[in-house]
């Protein structure tokens, strides 16, 4: 089942702020209800939330009637800057929101542009299954049988429409017949690696073993770790913006001579830009004050402690053994293989 699609004029999505104690199926018929679901990360993930961005324009196109082909665009251009406004961190959100908009924008009619922003919304989600599956063959080359792979956040099935990205080069080499172990990182405050990552790979019958984040270096110093793959929320000329832990990963697996590898499409590439042009998302202080799951009323922390709660960090490029993408799998030096292999 996809993460996320379209039926019935609406946009429905695997609820991802139930998992994993149920899987319900959120429905979202307007802008507003989408934008909500993007900011509580009931849809996450770099090239999830590019798929949520194209079909939250063909939901501002389905959610009201409009009296004229004008009315109808300035509403969408004006959802649009809406959704953008939702998430500052992964440029894909972006990619997917300008893709539909622009090709919505050439429609005629109210007809045509409501055909015209579904298509392409669906567009979007067909191309990031078949991107994941090329990324995941090209991908799983760098992994050998029995090796232990190391992963933070979810970058899996739920974070894209299907498949993945670094999980699913794990799932692609998994399903060439290689034994392959995770250790998972909990990835607090939100815990997308224990919630999300564990119940993926332990569905698909993989092995996985949940850390906290704090453990990792830990892991690594006895061994235990072949390799480190994660995936990305923006790769600019220097760096890699990716769940706040990335970075700490990145300096831990060079310390101790571990492979650190990135898998992202390249709609997540924003070449021209460098690490600081990028706006690192702060999120709520209650995400660490109070426990955050089943136990939402009781706190962890003093109520008005200080707070800093950044969602993710810079990961230099120099930390980066390679980047696996659908084109091919790109080694230093990034600044001349990056734009030759993407064609950028
Ligand atoms: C294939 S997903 C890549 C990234 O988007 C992922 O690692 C990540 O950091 C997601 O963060 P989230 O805050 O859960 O949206």
């Amino acid at each position: 089942m996809r993460t996320i699609f379209w039926e019935e004029n609406a946009v429905k999505m695997i609820d991802q702020t139930k998992l994993p104690d149920s899987f319900e199926i959120l429905t979202c018929k307007t802008v507003e209800e989408l934008g909500e679901a993007i900011k509580r990360l009931s849809v996450r993930g770099a090239p999830a939330l590019e798929a949520a961005g194209g079909y939250g324009v063909a939901l501002a196109v389905h959610e009201r009637s409009f009296s004229s082909t004008d009315e109808l665009k300035e509403h969408i251009r004006k959802r649009a800057e809406y959704l953008a406004s939702t998430r500052p961190t992964a440029v894909n959100l972006f990619v997917g929101i300008e893709r539909v908009l622009k090709k919505a924008l050439e429609g005629e009619s109210i007809e045509e542009i409501r055909e015209i922003a579904v298509r392409e919304a669906n567009r979007i989600a067909d191309e990031d299954v078949e991107r994941n599956m090329k990324m995941g063959e090209i991908g799983a080359e760098l992994l050998e049988d029995g090796d232990v792979v190391m992963t933070i956040c979810n970058t899996g099935r739920l974070a894209t429409v299907d498949w993945g990205t670094a999980l699913g080069v794990i799932r692609s080499a998994v399903k060439q017949g290689k034994n392959i172990r995770v250790i998972a990182c909990e990835t607090r405050p939100l815990n997308q690696g224990s919630r999300l990552t564990t119940w993926e790979l332990m569905q698909d019958g993989i092995d996985v073993t949940l850390i906290t984040d704090s453990m990792a270096g830990m892991v690594m110093q006895r061994g235990m770790v072949d390799k480190v793959i994660v995936g990305a929320d923006r790769i600019v000329r220097d760096a890699v913006f990716n769940k706040i832990g990335t970075y700490t990963l990145s300096v831990l697996a060079k310390a101790h001579g571990i492979p650190f590898y990135v898998a992202a499409p390249k709609t997540t590439f924003d070449w021209g830009k460098e690490a600081k042009d990028v706006t690192i998302e702060e999120r709520s202080r209650e995400e660490l004050v109070y426990c955050h799951i089943k136990c939402r009323n009781s706190l962890i922390a003093p109520r008005d402690v200080k707070v800093f709660n950044p969602a993710f960090d810079a990961t230099p490029l120099e930390n980066v053994t390679a980047i696996v993408t659908e084109y091919g799998i790109i080694y230093p030096p990034y600044e001349k293989s990056v734009p030759e292999i993407l064609r950028l």
